[in-house]
Formats: C-alpha cells, sequence, structure tokens
C-alpha cells in the first residue's frame, strides 16, 4: 500500500504544482478550474476520467457548467501520497 506523504516530501512536491492547494483538514489537495462553457468543462471532466481510470486513482469533484473542483487524497493512505502528486501532474498536463 502506498503511504502518505512526510511533512518534508509533501512541502517539495507541493512547490512544484502552484496551482493546487493544501487542506490540512482532509490531507488532499484541490485545484478549482474554469472555463469558457460547459462543453470544455465536460470535455476535460472526461480527459481526467480516462487518466484516473488508467491509472486507477479517482478524484472526488465537482461540477456547474463551466467551473470544476478536484480533490485529489488517497483513500487507501488516508491521506496525500505520490499518486495524488503524479494524477495532479498529469492533469496539469491536459491543460
Ligand atoms: C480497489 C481500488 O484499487 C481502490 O479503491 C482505488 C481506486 N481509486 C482510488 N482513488 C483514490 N483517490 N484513492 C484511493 O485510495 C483509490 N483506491
Amino acid at each position: 500500500m502506498v503511504a502518505r506523504l512526510t511533512d518534508g516530501l509533501r512541502a517539495e512536491s507541493l512547490a512544484a504544482l502552484p496551482d493546487w492547494q493544501w487542506d490540512p483538514a482532509r490531507d488532499a489537495i484541490t485545484r478549482h478550474f474554469a472555463f469558457k462553457d460547459f462543453n470544455q468543462a465536460f470535455g476535460f471532466m472526461a480527459r481526467v476520467a480516462l487518466l484516473a481510470e488508467k491509472a486507477d486513482h479517482h478524484p472526488e469533484w465537482s461540477n456547474v457548467w463551466n467551473k470544476v473542483d478536484i480533490l485529489l487524497t488517497t483513500h487507501d493512505a488516508g491521506g496525500l501520497s505520490t499518486r495524488d502528486i503524479q494524477m495532479a501532474q498529469a492533469i496539469d498536463a491536459l491543460l
């Protein structure tokens, strides 16, 4: 099973993901996305869904018209792990 990131590794990883915020209550990272319209937002979500299924690592997320909010944490580890960092990097690379 993958381990939760230590404080040091988390800080190092987040420094390289400036658009993601750490949520200490969940030990998760979050990012807000705003698109031109619903089609753009949902197209993005479809691409994230394919990544997530391939990685067997799924986001907690919500969508309202052109807005998408994503929260990443590793349920199996009870907090943030390298799997979340890798997923955040892969999501950023879609944009
Ligand atoms: C059985 C399956 O591998 C697990 O439930 C996977 C699926 N997707 C997951 N997604 C996330 N975000 N965290 C997990 O721990 C996780 N575990």
